[in-house]
C-alpha cells in the first residue's frame, strides 16, 4: 500500500476571478520513495506540497496519508496529525535561535513529552545517521547552512514520520552545502526508508530522486524515474525543464 496517494486533486482559489490552481492531479508515494516535484515558477508545485501538508484544503479529491485521509480531522487532530505523520524541511530552515543543535532536533519529541531516556535513545541513533555529533552544543548561529539544514532533516527524522515535505531544502545554499544536504535525504531515504517528497527547481538536487513529477499548468504533465545513472538522469531533467519552459529562474541553480 502507497503511504502517500493523491487522488484527482483539484484546488481552485476563489477570489474576485477564480483560478485554478491544481487540476485533477493523481499519483501515489510507496514506503521509502525519494519523489521530486518540479514546474515552471506558478505551475501549482507550493500549492500541491500546503494541500499534502493539510496547511489548505482541496476544493476537490483526496490525500490519504498512512490510509488517512487528514482533511478530515477536526483541528486538534488534525495538529496531532501534522506533528505525528509528517517531518518538514523548509528552504529558510525554521530552526530556533535561542536553542541549540541538540535541542532543536529533540523539539517535536519535547512537544510530546516523551521521557528522557527515550528522547536521549532517538536522538543519539539519528545523530549516528547524519553525523551531527560535533555540532549538538552549538547554538544556530554557530553552524554553516549545510548544517543547519542537516540540523532541520534530523528534527524531520527523529519521530520517523510516515511523510517528509521539503521545500526547496537547497534553495538557501551553496553547491557543496546543496550536495551534502542532498546525499543526506537521499541517504536517509535508503537507510531508514524515509518517504521524501521534495519541491524544487534545482535539477542538481533532483537527480538525487527516485522519480520526478513534473507539473505544467496544475496537471501532472509527465514522471521520470532516476534509474542506475544519475549523471544521465540530471540531463533528462534539464531537458524536460527546457521543453516545459517557464523562465530563466527554472535553470538558474544549474551545478552538477
Ligand atoms: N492564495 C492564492 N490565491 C490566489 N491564487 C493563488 C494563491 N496561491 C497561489 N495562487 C496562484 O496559483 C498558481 C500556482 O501557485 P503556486 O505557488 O502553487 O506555484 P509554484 O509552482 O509553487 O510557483 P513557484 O515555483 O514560483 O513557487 C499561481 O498562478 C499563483 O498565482
Amino acid at each position: 500500500m502507497p503511504i502517500l496517494s493523491v487522488k484527482h486533486l483539484s484546488k481552485i482559489y476563489e477570489g474576485k476571478v477564480a483560478f485554478q490552481a491544481l487540476n485533477n492531479i493523481h499519483f501515489a508515494v510507496e514506503k521509502g520513495e525519494f519523489v521530486g516535484i518540479m514546474g515552471p515558477s506558478g505551475s501549482g508545485k507550493t500549492t500541491l506540497l500546503n494541500l499534502i501538508a493539510t496547511i489548505d484544503q482541496p476544493t476537490a479529491g483526496e490525500v490519504i496519508i498512512g490510509g488517512r485521509n487528514p482533511h478530515l480531522l477536526n483541528r486538534t487532530e488534525m495538529a496531532l496529525f501534522r506533528r505525528r505523520e509528517l517531518g518538514f524541511v523548509f528552504q529558510h530552515f525554521n530552526l530556533l535561535d535561542t536553542l541549540t543543535v541538540e535541542e532543536n532536533i529533540v523539539l517535536p519529541l519535547t512537544m510530546e513529552g516523551m521521557p528522557l531516556v527515550e528522547m536521549e535513545a532517538k536522538l543519539k541513533r539519528i545523530c549516528g545517521q547524519l553525523a551531527i555529533e560535533p555540532i549538538l552544543h552549538k547554538r544556530t548561529y554557530e553552524i554553516s547552512g549545510g548544517q543547519m539544514q542537516r540540523t532541520a532533516i534530523a528534527r524531520a527524522l527523529i519521530q520517523k514520520p510516515s511523510l517528509i515535505l521539503a521545500d526547496e531544502p537547497t534553495g538557501n545554499l551553496d553547491s557543496k552545502a546543496s550536495k551534502d544536504v542532498m546525499q543526506t535525504l537521499s541517504a536517509a531515504s535508503r537507510e531508514a526508508s524515509a518517504t521524501v517528497l521534495m519541491v524544487t527547481h534545482d535539477p542538481v538536487a533532483a537527480s538525487y530522486c527516485d522519480r520526478v513529477l513534473f507539473i505544467k499548468d496544475g496537471q501532472l504533465y509527465n514522471e521520470m524515474y532516476c534509474g542506475d545513472n544519475r549523471q544521465a538522469f540530471f540531463q533528462k531533467i534539464i531537458d524536460m525543464l527546457a521543453l516545459l519552459g517557464g523562465g530563466s529562474h527554472d535553470l538558474s541553480t544549474i551545478r552538477f
